[in-house]
């Protein structure tokens, strides 16, 4: 997995490094030199523009500019602080104006269709937020050093680093603030199918839908049983028996349902409960009892967390409590719900602060989604697309990640695997009209990739 430092924590690292600075800036600029060849596809006859800046990021541009003029490229730097009425023309500008050192106020030039390559993060990108600036460059390519920032994940990252190359320059990271999820990552995170399996062994308990919300039970379960569960068992409080929901469904009428939902929990080894639950009283109350008195892994979900959050003072004591792992799964009005403020820019500690008051493991959802549990290294995933933005979606994630808590992952992992897995379906699926359940259907194909791809 790519080591996701902080800014700050990226200067504390360069501070307590023996390699002195100008060897560090000399790696930096060899390897932006190697990365504009990859992208010009040569040196010969080639033109390159570097905008350098008064800083480190700066030097690190004109050691590139020195090595490509030694491999034959044409190359003309101008000084950030002192542009030119008109740019030198370039088959690629290299932006080396400004990196983590920037603090707003200067514009980067219109460079019109050329193709830009930024040292460390185009400039004026936050570093530690992905927050662009108003001139900050479309880079078609970013090579950041040693481990990629937040910036370059978060917010306007994606869209404005382009591809990102991470260059070891002999820093050692003591520990890294978070960690990028990869396939490799979650392949080695899946269990085999144990040879004494049966049915009960990876059962999911659901409490999901109600009248009227029918398909959110619908979508968890057979997300449920297409990530792995042995057997899912679904309450949909209040349906009639006549509603057509398609996995075993054990309705459960009436108000105080969590009696027969905890009835018999002893035989299943997670709950996923909350999906299209509603927001009745009587349900809020029934949610929180299963909270307080549930013994398996559990995750909470859209109406669970509305439940939790209805609950303003007790709700992180309920958690608190519990002595197995527990799962929220909130977008941000949740989060907002749950704590009173939607999360700032700075996701990993919004993540992190909800689970250290919690206990629980919490996934805060995103284009690029951040799990974070105590005691271990948030992990981010930004596997998916916009497209995940469609009524259901949820739904789905939550019944993958109680298969993959039934299935004995512990939670942490599981939870960033299930947004790993559930990003990779909607990749899969056809380029328009996706609808949550087309990610059901590609969950086999998606774990069948998983496993038979080596690396
Ligand atoms: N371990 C690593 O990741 C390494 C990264 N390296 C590179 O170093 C830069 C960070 O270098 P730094 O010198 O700290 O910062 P900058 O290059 O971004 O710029 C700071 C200087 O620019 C001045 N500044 C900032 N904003 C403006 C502005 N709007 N107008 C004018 N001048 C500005 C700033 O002046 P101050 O008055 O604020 O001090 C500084 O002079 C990192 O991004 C990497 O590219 C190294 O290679 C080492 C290892
Ligand atoms: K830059």
């Amino acid at each position: 997995m790519i080591q996701v430092v902080t800014p700050q924590h990226m200067q504390a690292i360069d501070d307590a490094s023996e390699v002195p600075l100008d060897e560090l800036i000399a790696r930096a600029g060899a390897a932006v030199a190697r990365a504009a060849i990859r992208q010009l596809g040569g040196t010969y006859g080639r033109r390159v523009l570097v905008v350098a800046g008064p800083g480190n990021n700066g030097a690190d541009g004109r050691v590139a500019a020195t090595r490509l003029r030694e491999r034959g490229v044409r190359v003309a730097v101008v000084d950030a602080l002192d542009l030119p009425e008109r740019l030198p023309r370039a088959d690629l500008v290299i932006d080396a104006a400004f990196g983590t050192g920037f603090r707003g106020g200067w514009q980067f030039p219109d460079v019109g269709a050329t193709p830009v390559l930024a040292v460390d993060v185009p400039t004026g990108l936050d570093a530690a937020t992905g927050v662009a600036g108003p001139s900050t460059p479309h880079a078609v390519r970013t090579v950041t050093f040693q481990a990629a920032k937040p910036g370059h994940v978060f917010a306007d990252g994606p869209a404005r680093c382009g591809d990102l190359e991470v260059v070891d320059i002999g820093l050692g990271v003591d520990r890294a603030d978070a960690l990028l999820v990869d396939a490799a990552a979650v392949r080695h995170w899946l269990p085999h199918r144990p040879t004494d399996a049966h049915k009960w062994r990876e059962a999911v308990r659901i409490v999901a839908g109600t009248p009227g919300m029918t398909g959110a039970g619908h979508l968890a379960t057979t997300a449920a049983q297409r990530a792995g569960a042995s057997l899912v068992a679904v309450s949909s409080p209040g349906v009639d028996a006549d509603a057509p929901v398609e996995a075993l469904d054990r309705r459960v009428p009436g108000f105080d349902w969590y009696t027969a939902v905890l009835d018999d929990l002893h035989r299943f080894r997670s709950l996923v409960i909350g999906p299209g639950l509603g927001r009745e009283e009587h349900t809020v109350a029934s949610v929180l009892r299963c909270v307080e008195d549930a013994v398996v892994p559990m995750v909470i979900d859209g109406d669970g967390l509305f439940a939790l959050a209805w609950n303003e003072a007790g709700s992180p004591a309920v958690l608190v409590d519990r002595e197995v792992p527990t799962v929220l799964t909130p977008h941000d009005g949740e989060y907002g719900l749950l704590t009173g403020r939607r999360p700032d820019d700075d996701r990993l500690a919004a993540a992190t602060s909800l689970a250290d008051t919690t206990g629980a493991t919490v996934l805060l959802k995103g284009p690029a989604t951040v799990v974070a549990t105590p005691g271990e290294v948030p992990l981010i995933v930004d596997a998916g697309d916009e497209r995940l933005a469609t009524a259901g979606t949820g739904d789905v994630l939550a019944g993958i990640i109680g298969a993959l808590l039934a299935r004995q992952i512990p939670a942490h992992r599981a939870a960033a695997a299930g947004a790993f897995v559930h990003g990779l379906a909607v990749q899969r699926c056809a380029s328009v009209g996706v609808i949550a359940g087309d990610l059901v259907e590609q969950l086999p194909a998606v774990f069948t990739d998983l496993l038979a791809t080596d690396a």
